[in-house]
């Protein structure tokens, strides 16, 4: 490594020990000043007294009411001298105010924000200090003969940030968190015509893990000028392909014109055993210098491993993580992509369940189950879309079946006023009931025992031994839905994800996953990534209220029978 180098580069400057995840930024001594927006400015004479809260009515509360001093002058100089706090930059950013008086929240401050800093490979590999400009016509079929080159609207330096914590109320501490911001930087570290990029997708399959193929292919091959990329088949195991038997692919811009509308993964997938050394030795026996990995929590616990044993041999190489999941069980992001797809291509499960259980007299019953291993979310949000369903159960909340204000008694109810009822179930529900299975598939994970059919015997045995006659369908689309090419909203977040996850390597980043946070592309610590997976739904959070909200079902996720953290997952909101 060259220390006068990167003395006089190093972006994260600080005291902090190197080792920590937490890094201090900048002392962002700025009081935010949350602003709110309660009764008008400019008509603050015409709406006092309406149903908007008054300036009394803040003098009374937390809040300060930040008098505007209406005179002559443009509306955005009448603005920023309502307030000194109220700067120039922020009035450019707002030139038309708001229309509406601002108070000043005295108790809502921001004094410290620590960025979860990226580790980049000019600690030890001299950078090219290649200009970067983009490359046109990435969405195209191919190449151009001469490629045309533009400079980027807006380049990204090392202080963009975007705040983790961004729900702020009297009491939060004035210490946030920060990732930074993902997209292009002014300068690369590698010269693009020297880049080899691999790709490899692991795990269980996703809709839009061909978009996220198309996505790199595209960015690297037309946005920056790559010369290779190469597609790695089967998972980790593809790494060793004799062993295998699937060599891997040369990935050229035809070679995923329209991949985009197939379900799958062009380069296949799979959760066999991962061997450091051996994918260590193919990265140098083909000089690959980006390796882009595409899997779960545990595919970047892998991926992890290579990018320390790269630092440590001090290899000019980057590893990026796109975290894959259905379940959505990564913490840190606001999603992953797929989820929205899943849920969507839910719908028509549940909407035949519902034809089946409304068809079937008397008395019909329709089961759904759909994935969620160790969490709910894909079935709660397609309750939550649904509006129809009766009861759903997921693995974080108990399935209660007996007693009054046990599931069955809900269905009872349910069947008694509706006449049927409608069912969905995360097949890692009920686990408390069931017991634990031993086995466990390639990648390590538990086989789950089967809640939804044990469930269908169960209702049965319930209501026969009532004599009521319930018919109860069960349908399981889990493959069919997992099979389907992405929907527009994740085909979009795929491109973005894509994008910005060759923007971070081509810059100088490493052990690194893009995701979306708060709605922005940011760059996160693959060890922050991991550290905080897999999540699962908060049992007693607003979330789960929600369904108990629009199913009506008894909540049995209440007081001592919650359960709490299970094993390392941490319970967290998920955003669709
Ligand atoms: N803790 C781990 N450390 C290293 N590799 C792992 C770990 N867990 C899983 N892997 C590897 O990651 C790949 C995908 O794992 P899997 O659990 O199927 O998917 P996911 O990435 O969706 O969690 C497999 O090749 C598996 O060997
Ligand atoms: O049958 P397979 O291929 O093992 O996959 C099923 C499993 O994959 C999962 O969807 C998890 O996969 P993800 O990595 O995409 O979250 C589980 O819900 C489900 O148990």
């Amino acid at each position: 490594m060259d220390a006068a180098w990167y003395a006089a580069n190093n972006p994260f400057k600080r005291e902090a020990p190197r080792h920590t995840v937490l890094k201090r930024t900048a002392a962002v001594a700025v009081i935010l000043g949350v602003i709110f927006v309660i009764s008008g400015y400019m008509h603050a004479a015409d709406t006092r007294g309406s149903a908007q809260p008054s300036a009394a009515h803040f003098a009374a509360g937390r809040g300060e009411l930040v008098q505007p001093h209406v005179g002559r002058g443009s509306a955005a100089g009448k603005w920023q001298r309502a307030h000194e706090l109220v700067t120039a930059e922020f009035v450019r950013r707002h030139p038309q105010g708001f229309n509406c008086e601002l108070v000043r929240l005295a108790d809502i401050t921001l004094s410290d924000v620590f960025v979860l800093a990226v580790p980049h490979l000019s600690q030890y590999a001299r950078p090219a200090g290649v200009t970067n400009v983009m490359g046109l016509g990435v969405g195209g079929d191919g190449a151009a003969d001469e490629p045309l080159q533009q400079p980027y609207h807006q380049l990204l330096g090392v202080s963009d940030v975007v705040l983790r914590d961004i729900v702020r109320k009297r009491g939060s501490p004035a210490v946030t968190t920060a990732y930074l911001r993902a997209g292009p930087r002014a300068s690369l570290h590698f010269d693009p015509s020297l880049v080899r990029a691999a790709i490899v997708t692991c795990g269980g399959l996703c809709p839009g893990l061909n978009n996220i193929i198309q996505g790199l292919v595209r960015t690297l091959l037309s946005l920056y000028g790559v010369h290779g990329v190469l597609g790695v088949r089967g998972g980790y195991q593809g790494f060793r392909a004799d062993e295998a038997g699937c060599e891997p692919v040369d990935l050229t811009l035809d070679a995923v014109v329209g991949l985009q509308h197939q379900g799958g993964t062009l380069l296949g997938s799979g959760r066999g055993s991962f061997d450091l050394r051996r994918t260590i030795d193919f990265l140098q026996e083909r000089a690959i210098n980006q390796l882009y990995v595409v899997g779960g929590d545990g595919t970047h616990r892998a991926a992890n491993e290579i990018a320390e044993e790269a630092r440590r041999l001090e290899l000019n190489v980057a590893v990026v993580g796109i975290p894959k999941t259905i379940d959505n069980d990564i913490d840190l992001i606001d999603r992953s992509f797929g989820f929205a797809t899943a849920v969507e291509e839910a719908q028509a499960a549940i909407r035949s369940a519902q034809v089946e259980a409304r068809c079937n007299l008397p008395n019909g019953i329709g089961i759904v189950k759909l994935m969620g291993r160790s969490s709910g979310f894909i079935a709660v949000h397609a309750t939550l879309a649904s509006g129809e369903v009766d009861l759903c159960l997921v693995p974080e909340v108990p399935v209660v079946l007996d007693g009054e204000h046990g599931l069955l008694c809900h269905l009872e109810r349910v069947l008694h006023r509706k006449g049927h009822a409608l069912v969905v179930v995360a097949e890692g529900a009920g686990e408390e009931i069931l017991g634990q299975s031993a086995t466990v598939d390639a990648g390590g994970n538990r086989k789950l025992p089967e809640l939804g059919l044990w469930l269908k015997e169960r209702i049965g045995t319930h209501f026969g031994s009532a004599h009521k006659k319930v018919t109860v369908k069960y349908i399981d689309p889990s493959y069919m839905i997992r099979s389907v090419p992405a929907n527009a909203a994740d085909a979009i977040y795929c491109l973005l994800l894509a994008q910005n996850a060759v923007h971070g390597a081509m810059a100088w980043y490493t052990a690194y996953s893009v995701g979306m946070v708060n709605n922005r592309l940011v760059y996160i610590p693959i060890n922050a990534l991991v550290a905080n997976s897999p999540r699962m739904m908060e049992p007693n959070g607003r979330t789960w209220e929600r369904v108990i909200a629009v199913t009506g079902q008894p909540d049995t996720a209440r007081g001592e029978r919650a359960k709490g953290r299970l094993g390392s997952a941490v319970f967290s909101r998920t955003v669709l």
